[in-house]
């Protein structure tokens, strides 16, 4: 790799832009969780690890799209009505009887259409009269008709690997006659929260919070935040500000799972000990990453598996783990599956920010009455400001290069449902 960017004093270490850290995610990790075999059902937003190959097309044969009449076209009179023979009635599901002279088959949505009728007639359009039908004139040869393989042709790869399994995923395996998956299981994740001021809300049982304390409120959103990976999730509590401690808690998490994630203790007070004990048992990758907020967030392994050290500041440990535990946690998972793309909206504010950092900033969004979607920025923006996340709906996502935005610039958002 080239050498890290460093516009800071040579004591503080450099701060990697995104763009090296999800480089450096790329090459020093692999998947790790192992292949496991699963029903349909439980395959739900799993890591697709094989891919499913159609054993059939689908449909499997050329059917009704419509309640209605089957006909083959060329029996139908060139610029007029015609008054065909019933010949035939066909239900969905029941093989197709043989209709060999001319006539038309009452046929049914879904059903098979017998060999040579090309075109089904809607029945709204067409009019029976005892043993026969009269069809209007004008209709198009093959009109509603689904051909055999329209949807799947054989033999294709419906799904690949690396694909997070959505309900529609799920419902298309089903359609070729899947009946398990190849899918990735769950990364094994330990959790832990530091700092001698944070009190877990679930000890005190109703006392009241002592002085100088807060609740640990990051344990439970990282907890959360995992889960909504597919990630099982170890809760180890929080661990006491000290370097013997933390070093203790972090190596023996790392022995037993595929990745440790911890909140708080990774900034510059001496009181900040998760650095120094990844450094101790370990390996330090990066400790500061050129984002706001999250700006003090510690990557490094402890053996082979990866440990993030997140930032306290609550508001800041979420936009860390976005730009970092979650594409750690894709690598890790096979997950290769891109976001779906920032949206454009308009600012209904003005903001300048510093080069080379990526700043992302809590919005809500309105549609103006131009129609635009226009992005307004809480008024309570700080890095511990949880409330402000709640609120809002989306996160505008301004890059390296932006020194500044005006009231009324087009800023690219990410809505906040597309990513947690
Ligand atoms: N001298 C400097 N001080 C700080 C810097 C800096 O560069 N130089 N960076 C600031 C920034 S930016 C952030 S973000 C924070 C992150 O620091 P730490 O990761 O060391 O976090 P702590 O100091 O432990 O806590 C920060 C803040 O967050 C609260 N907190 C911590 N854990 C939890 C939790 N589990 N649930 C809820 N709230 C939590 C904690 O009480 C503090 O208020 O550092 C700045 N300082
Ligand atoms: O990363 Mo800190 O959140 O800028 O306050």
């Amino acid at each position: 790799m080239a050498p890290l960017p460093d516009d800071r004093p040579a004591s503080a270490g450099p701060i990697l832009p995104v763009a090296r850290a999800e480089e450096l995610l790329r090459d020093r990790f692999a998947p790790v969780a192992p292949i496991e075999r699963v029903p349909l059902p439980a395959a739900l937003d799993r890591v697709l690890a094989e891919e499913v190959v159609a054993a059939l097309d689908v449909p499997p044969q050329d059917s009704a799209a419509v309640d209605g009449y089957a006909v083959r076209h060329a029996d139908l009179e060139p610029d007029a009505g015609t008054t065909l023979p019933l010949v035939a009635r066909i239900a969905a599901g029941h093989p197709a009887a043989a209709a060999g002279e001319k006539g038309a088959v009452r046929i049914f949505t879904g059903a098979r259409l017998p060999a040579g009728f090309d075109t089904v007639v809607m029945q709204e359009d067409a009019r029976a009269e005892g043993a026969s039908v009269v069809l209007p004139a004008g209709i198009e040869p093959g009109a509603n008709r689904r051909r055999a393989g329209e949807d799947v042709r054989k033999g294709t790869a419906i799904l690949r690997p690396g694909r997070r399994l959505r309900p529609q995923d799920i419902g298309l395996a089903a359609s070729v006659g899947a009946t398990r998956l190849a899918v990735r299981s769950p990364l094994r994740v330990a959790v832990l929260s530091t700092g001698d001021e944070i009190v877990d809300p679930a000890s005190l049982a109703g006392r009241p919070l002592p002085p100088a304390a807060v609740f640990d409120s990051n344990r439970y959103t990282v907890t959360a935040l995992l889960r909504r990976l597919g990630c099982d999730v170890t809760d180890l509590g929080i661990v006491p500000d000290a370097a013997p401690a933390m070093r203790e808690a972090l190596t023996a998490a790392a022995r037993r799972h595929d990745l440790v994630v911890s909140s708080g203790g990774v900034s510059e007070g001496e009181e900040d000990h998760v650095r120094a004990a990844l450094q101790a048992a370990g390996h330090l990758d990066f400790w500061r990453l050129a984002i706001k907020p999250g700006r003090p967030v510690a990557l490094g392994r402890i053996g082979e598996t990866p440990v993030v050290g997140l930032p306290g500041s609550p508001v800041a440990a979420m936009i860390a783990f976005l730009t970092l535990v979650r594409p750690l946690v894709h690598r890790l998972q096979g997950c290769e599956a891109a976001d779906p793309p920032p949206f454009p909206v308009r600012a209904a504010f003005a903001y300048t920010k510093k080069p080379d950092r990526r700043d992302y900033l809590r919005v809500t969004l309105t549609r103006a009455a131009d129609g635009t979607l226009e992005a307004r920025r809480l008024s309570r923006d700080g890095s511990a400001v949880l409330s402000a996340m709640v609120e809002a709906d989306g996160l505008v996502e301004l890059d390296e290069a932006v020194t500044a935005v005006a009231e009324g610039d087009m800023v690219p958002c990410l809505p906040l449902g597309s990513l947690f």
